[in-house]
């Protein structure tokens, strides 16, 4: 824990807004090494705020630390209110407005894309999709769940089944999917990893639109979406925050080159 006490100690965060995500000291180990060692990062209330750094720096173990998908050995999380969410449930930490989308590997590939959205809404966290629920107790849902399928550009797709949907429409459920949650703070995992051009743009579109009243925090390898969409960038290394700032101020800082860049990033 800082030295801040709890509810009282949320000083602003780099560029003057109230920190909705005051992270302190927070590590991971994994039988005696560090995958995430030490790390404060400030996620200011309304950013965009960009995890990067070289492959095994220790994004996804951060993700997964902030989500309550792995615990943390040391260090806390604090939501702006005063609530830790360090060493809560993926639920529990839900519930608080903290929400990551869903990977495809837990769609059905059974059910449309309208089920899923309809299922995410019915469940109070979105996660525990436990039990099957009747067509009836569902479509109370069906308009919202239109609306978000029409959100993320899904909704001439609601009604096939979600296995047939091609790659970036996939990922785009994945978004609708977590917004059912209308989270204060969204946590996206490699929102375009593995997508082409035209798929890479209309993510970045999505996330631009879905951000207005919300923060949103991503883990991104690609330069572009991440100049274009930031407006912070934390580079982590071996598990250790290397640098942070907007993303022309990082780019240009050599550390950042020598470890994850390279010069081409600079010379833009
Ligand atoms: N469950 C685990 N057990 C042991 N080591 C782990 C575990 N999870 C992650 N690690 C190690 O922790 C380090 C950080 O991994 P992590 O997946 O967080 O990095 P990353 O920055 O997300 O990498 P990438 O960009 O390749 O996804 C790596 O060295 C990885 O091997």
């Amino acid at each position: 824990m800082g030295a801040d006490p709890v509810g009282s100690g949320h000083g602003a965060a780099p560029g003057g807004s109230v920190p909705i995500l005051r992270v302190r000291g927070l590590s991971r180990e994994f039988r005696g090494f560090l995958a995430v060692d030490g790390v404060d990062l400030d996620i200011a209330e309304g950013s965009v705020h960009a995890l990067v750094g070289p492959n095994g720096a220790g994004k996804t173990t951060l993700f997964n630390l902030l989500t309550g998908f792995l615990k943390p050995s040391a260090g806390s999380v604090l939501l702006a209110g005063g609530q830790e969410l360090a060493g809560r449930s993926p639920e529990a930490i839900t519930r608080l407005g903290v929400a990551r989308s869903f990977q495809i590997t837990s769609l059905f590939a059974e059910l449309t894309p309208h089920q899923h959205v309809e299922l995410a809404l019915a469940s109070p966290t979105g996660l525990g999709w436990r039990f099957w629920r009747s067509d009836r107790a569902l479509a109370r849902f069906a308009e919202r769940a239109e609306e978000l399928l029409d959100q993320v550009g899904l909704s001439g797709h609601g009604h096939v089944p979600a296995g047939s949907l091609p790659y970036g429409s996939k990922r785009a459920l994945e978004l609708a999917l977590a917004l059912a949650l209308d989270p204060k703070v969204l946590l996206l995992d490699e929102p375009t990893a593995g997508m082409g051009v035209e798929d890479v743009d209309r993510t970045s579109e999505l996330v631009r639109k879905i951000r207005a009243g919300r923060t949103v925090v991503l883990v991104e390898h690609n330069m572009n979406v991440v100049a274009s969409l930031a407006d912070r960038v934390t580079v982590l290394q071996h598990g250790k925050v290397l640098a942070e700032g907007p993303y022309a101020e990082i780019r240009h800082d050599p550390r950042v080159i020598t470890a994850y860049l390279g010069d081409s990033h600079a010379a833009r």
